[in-house]
């Protein structure tokens, strides 16, 4: 009597399981970490058309997860962890998501090579024409990414394997509410699984005006400049979004003459307005021109390159342009009507605070879902969804997240800016510290980098933090760990660090402030 698939249309075998190989069979009772070991269950082996006995699961298993980020990775391991069988889908060549392949990992891979290859860092200490490798090919670039995607990639399966979620390759589309049927990428490669709960995790994909030729060799979005057969002597972005200018800048490095166009006034408007500033100062000294309030209406491909034009008129000649204009969230292979969800105009899913749908069941994650779509946030919001599916109780994110911006050089931050601060009414002081008066600022031959805090003339709590040049995005953790814990600048004041570090800058900018609020104090203030 068939056992599996319950309702498939093909052979279970269409489907490889992680690591490697065929799928391994019907997915099998786990025992919850730390419980005994359980007898292997055949509840799943309900045969087609057969009553449901009491105890037996009507579904395939207890989750299926579409979509294999950093969201759906963890909403599916933590899933397993609970001893649910679970099951994952993402294609093929897309194992570890839109993150692992086409986002946050090649960008900041390829981020490294640019900076070791052209040596910049290093210039302030040897020169202006220091270079490691003079002719810096687009395959020396690639080479990294390549190298750090394949392991990544070996990390996700291995994790998934060794917690014995079942990796399902294809697209997944639904059938009904419970029922997703799994399309892999050759013919006959098709079935179909039913699970008690379901967590959407599709993630985006790059918005692409319809009036826009892409070629993928001269017109790209941001997924396909991994695709890049050389360096463009020149290169329009288009948005300067936190994409468009984390390229921008690695194109800069590299010696591409770059201009981006952004129709808004301003650039990464939620960031500290004098590091914004200090970014800018830097990028242009890179030959990047920036065109604010400007509209892209019109790119034109010849053999020999690209003419964009502006809204405005202006036309700007580049042997390619990037547009990073948004992303589009991934969702209309889902088939929503059949599970009786809508996305909105942008594909994105609406959820409660417990990353439920309007259908109880299913639950949405990540990007897919909108703000703040970051990997961090994405995979504690997966683990959270699943959590809540199973009835694990579990605390909701920590509202004090940080951002972190891979520029050259990078931004980070975490708690208020002085806008938020100034429009709300919160008296508050500024510490600064320069990278280069710190002895490791001098040593590694950061004379830029800046750490910014922003402390309470009430109470002296820590309200914000706000870091540029080298380590800001890790350098961030300190002053996110002070403000979650509810500390005061005195806590830096007081504290021994590692010397010569970077971390010192926080020693640094807090003795400032605290000297500028015993002026406030000694002043009558
Ligand atoms: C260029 C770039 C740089 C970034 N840099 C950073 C950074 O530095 N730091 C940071 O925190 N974040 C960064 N991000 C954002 C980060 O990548 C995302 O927040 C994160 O990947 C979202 O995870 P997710 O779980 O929503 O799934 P994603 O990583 O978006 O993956 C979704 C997966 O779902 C799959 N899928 C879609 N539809 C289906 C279907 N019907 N069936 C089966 N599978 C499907 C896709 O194939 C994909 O693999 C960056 C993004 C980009 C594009
Ligand atoms: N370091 C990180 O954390 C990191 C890095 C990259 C991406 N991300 C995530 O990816 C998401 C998407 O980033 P993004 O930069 O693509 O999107 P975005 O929406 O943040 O930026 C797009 C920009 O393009 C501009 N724009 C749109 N159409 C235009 C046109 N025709 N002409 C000129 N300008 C135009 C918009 O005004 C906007 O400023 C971000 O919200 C972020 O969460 C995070």
């Amino acid at each position: 009597m068939p056992t599996w698939p319950r309702r498939g249309t093909a052979s279970p075998t269409s489907c490889t399981a992680a690591p490697a190989g065929p799928w391994r069979g019907p997915p099998r009772r786990r025992a919850a970490a730390g419980s005994p070991p359980r007898v292997r269950s055949r509840r799943h082996r309900r045969p087609v058309g057969c009553a449901t006995l009491p105890g037996m699961s009507e579904y395939d298993y207890d989750l299926v997860v579409i979509g294999s980020g950093p969201g759906g990775q963890k909403a599916a391991i933590a899933g397993a962890k609970l001893g649910k069988r679970v099951a994952i889908v993402d294609k093929a060549d897309m194992v570890g998501g839109v993150c692992v392949n086409t986002g946050t990992i090649p960008s900041k891979t390829l981020r490294e090579a640019v900076m070791f290859l052209t040596g910049m860092s290093q210039r302030e200490l040897y020169g202006a024409d220091y270079r490691v490798k003079k002719d810096i090919t687009i395959s020396d670039l690639f080479a990294r990414t390549q190298h750090v995607i394949g392991r990544e990639v070996q990390v996700v399966r291995a994790q998934l394997h060794r917690n014995q979620v079942d990796l399902l390759t294809g697209t997944a589309r639904f059938v009904d509410p419970h029922t997703v049927a799994v399309q892999g990428a050759h013919r006959g490669e098709h079935h179909t699984v039913s699970a008690e709960k379901v967590v959407i995790a599709t993630g985006t994909r790059p918005a692409r005006p319809p009036q826009v030729d892409f070629d993928e060799e001269r017109v790209l979005d941001s997924d396909e400049v991994l695709a890049l057969e050389e360096i463009p002597s020149s290169l329009v972005v288009v948005g300067a979004g936190v994409i468009g200018i984390e390229y921008a800048s690695m194109f800069a490095a590299l010696g591409s003459r770059v201009t981006v166009v952004e129709q808004r006034e301003r650039m990464l408007e939620f960031c500290d307005p004098e590091i914004v500033e200090s970014l800018k100062f830097h990028l242009r000294d890179q030959a990047v021109t920036f065109r604010f309030g400007e509209k892209v209406v019109d790119v034109k491909v010849s053999e020999s390159g690209t003419v964009t034009t502006l809204a405005s008129g202006k036309r700007i000649p580049a042997a390619a342009v990037m547009y990073s204009a948004g992303r589009q969230g991934s969702t209309e292979e889902l088939n929503l009507a059949a599970a009786g969800l809508v996305a909105d105009n942008r594909g994105r899913l609406s959820v409660d605070e417990h990353y439920r749908t309007p259908v109880e069941h299913i639950y949405a994650v990540g990007d897919v879902i909108g703000f703040p779509a970051l990997a961090a946030t994405s995979m504690d919001q997966g683990r959270l969804a699943a959590y809540h599916a199973f009835g694990e109780s579990a605390r909701e994110l920590a509202a004090l997240q940080p951002i972190g911006i891979y520029t050259i050089p990078e931004i980070s931050y975490c708690g208020a800016t002085e806008a938020e601060l100034t429009s709300s009414a919160v008296p508050y002081e500024v510490g600064l510290a320069r990278y280069r008066e710190l002895a490791r600022g001098q040593i590694i031959g950061d004379a830029y980098g800046m750490l910014k805090l922003l402390v309470s003339t009430v109470d002296r709590t820590l309200l914000g933090v706000h870091l540029f040049g080298t380590g800001a995005t890790d350098l961030v953790h300190i002053g996110q760990a002070v403000m979650a814990c509810g500390g005061t600048v005195d806590y830096l004041v007081d504290t021994v660090f590692n010397y010569p570090t970077l971390s010192e800058a926080y020693k640094v900018a807090a003795l400032d402030v605290t000297n500028k609020i015993r002026a406030l104090d000694r002043f009558g203030g």
